[in-house]
């Protein structure tokens, strides 16, 4: 009898391996931290090997803690940072070059080019994506350009790319599968939302070979089975998606108008947007949420870079706090933000603004500023952009907005959930479990295999832990100083 579910949560600075119960609750959890290679200013990356000996090591990791074998798994779902890019040799099942990862700057030159050359358009009507080194097309087309005779190799079918969902069912499958879902699909730049196949004037644009690219299949569907070698037996991989629309079918965002944000390294805000994609007037991407039973449910979104990495440079870079939780303590010992304001943008700003050239910035300080009010401002800056994109997705949506569900790191921050309802005026919903990403894959995986019977089902399992509703303080000078202060970050960097 098979009594979990594992998911595989292959994230930008660890990975994880999770087990889920029948009841939707985490059992048991592994986590293991990875290398960041930073080999130029604006360049990340990773090893495609350690990211595969990592996840690994957890899954065995997470089987052994529990004290259950292989045949114990119903299934396993996968959910992964998006958008890093790998290509390896389908012989040898090496990666030909490092994971370069999404927030890997150096194809901005060439997005630039082709902004130019007028393609953004046809590239938003067809991928629902504006165009940004951001997404994996033009780090694939550096790949094959750089390194020797990698375009050749692809054209004669040797080279296989994908997203780190592809490289690890291949790994775990043995080379048996070559496969994405939808979900991560729609984040290369290469995939046309609205038929759901590669896009050939797309794939010609970028000069990518078809023959590397993965079967695109549903995010709950069966993938494969793992190899035998790995763990003893073979487990059905089951579900995949990208982290972010994983966590909102984790939050149960089900119904469109439904949305969730994400207070992680960045903030994402996804909102279901239900049958219909959604073309943003306002620099938010259209992507696809997932294909579940054939039915595909878009999504917009707004991606900010720096979200809780703004308490973790506070942390780590100027040691102004020991720990993530205590700035919290720290921004309650003043009233208000004493007139500072703190712009995160140290790679440039996402969404809405999406500026390569801006960086961080502190002003309004002045004899009077004290820690509390560094603090303060760093929580607001985690609020205010969010508020931005929430302002956003209610234009380009038409839709009246009344909740928003919050998950990741930074929402155990009360003071920061507060901050975000006064300044929304919207209601802020935590769920008993917040760790809805790999909630999300798990319940992917379990309804493929008839772990759980249907939606109902699982949506009887998501329950609201704590609401914030707004506290009626004035906001106004908040959000006016707020857009000065944006204006003032943007377009510093010279080049
Ligand atoms: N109590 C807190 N208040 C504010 N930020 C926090 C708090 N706890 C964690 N964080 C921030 O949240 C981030 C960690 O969240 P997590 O969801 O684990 O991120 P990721 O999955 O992107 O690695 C870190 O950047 C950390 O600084
Ligand atoms: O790994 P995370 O949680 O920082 O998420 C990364 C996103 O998927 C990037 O688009």
């Amino acid at each position: 009898m098979s009594d979990y579910i594992i998911t595989i949560d292959a994230g930008t600075t660890s990975e994880r391996a999770i087990l889920f119960d029948k009841r939707g609750q985490v059992v048991s959890t592994s986590q293991r931290e990875f290398q960041q290679f930073y080999p130029k200013p604006g360049w990340v990356e990773h090893s495609p090997l350690e990211i595969w000996e990592t996840q690994k090591f957890t899954i065995n990791d997470v089987l052994e803690k529990q004290g259950v074998s292989a045949q114990d798994i119903a299934a396993i779902g996968i959910t992964n940072q998006r958008e890093t890019t790998l290509v390896w040799d389908r012989k040898t099942g090496k990666s030909i070059y490092k994971a370069i990862v999404w927030q890997d700057r150096r194809t901005a030159g060439y997005c630039e080019e082709l902004k130019a050359a007028g393609h953004a358009e046809l590239i938003q009507q067809k991928t629902g994506l504006l165009i940004d080194a951001y997404f994996s097309a033009s780090k694939i087309r550096w790949i094959l350009d750089q390194v020797e005779g990698a375009l050749e190799r692809a054209e004669n079918g040797e080279l296989a790319f994908g997203t780190v969902d592809s490289w690890l069912l291949w790994k775990l499958t043995n080379g048996k599968v070559h496969a994405t879902d939808v979900s991560n699909a729609s984040r290369t730049m290469l995939f046309n939302i609205h038929n759901l196949t590669w896009d050939d004037e797309l794939l010609d644009l970028f000069d990518i070979p078809k023959a590397m690219l993965p079967e695109v299949k549903q995010s709950s569907d069966l993938y494969g089975h793992t190899a035998k070698e790995h763990f003893g037996a073979e487990i059905p991989i089951a579900g995949i998606a990208g982290d972010q629309q994983s966590a909102l079918f984790g939050q149960m965002c089900t119904e469109p108008g439904m949305v969730k944000n994400t207070y992680g390294t960045g903030c994402f805000l996804v909102m279901n947007t239900g049958k219909k994609a959604i073309t943003s007037k306002h620099k938010l991407l259209t992507t696809i949420a997932w294909q579940v039973n054939g039915e595909v449910s878009y999504a917009l979104e707004g991606s900010i870079f720096i979200g809780g990495a703004i308490v973790q440079w506070l942390r780590d870079n100027v040691h102004f706090v020991e720990s993530s939780a205590e700035i919290e303590s720290l921004a309650r010992s003043v009233e208000d933000n004493g007139g500072v304001y703190f712009v995160p943008g140290f790679v440039g700003l996402g969404a809405p603004h999406w500026d390569q050239y801006s960086t961080g910035l502190m002003i309004g300080l002045t004899r009077g500023t004290q820690k509390g009010h560094i603090a303060r401002a760093a929580l607001e800056a985690l609020a205010l952009q969010s508020m931005e994109v929430i302002t956003t997705m209610a234009l380009d949506s038409g839709i009246d907005l009344k909740e928003l569900r919050v998950d990741g790191g930074a929402s155990a921050n009360d003071l920061l959930m507060q901050i975000q309802s006064d300044v929304t005026g919207l209601d802020i919903v935590r769920p008993e479990i917040v760790e809805t990403t790999a909630q999300g894959a798990a319940f992917l995986a379990g309804l493929a295999v008839g772990f759980w019977e249907n939606m109902d089902e699982i949506r009887a399992i998501w329950k609201a832990d704590k609401h914030f509703s707004p506290s009626g303080k004035d906001v106004e000078k908040l959000k006016h100083n707020w857009t000065r202060a944006v204006e003032r970050a943007k377009a510093w960097v010279e080049e």
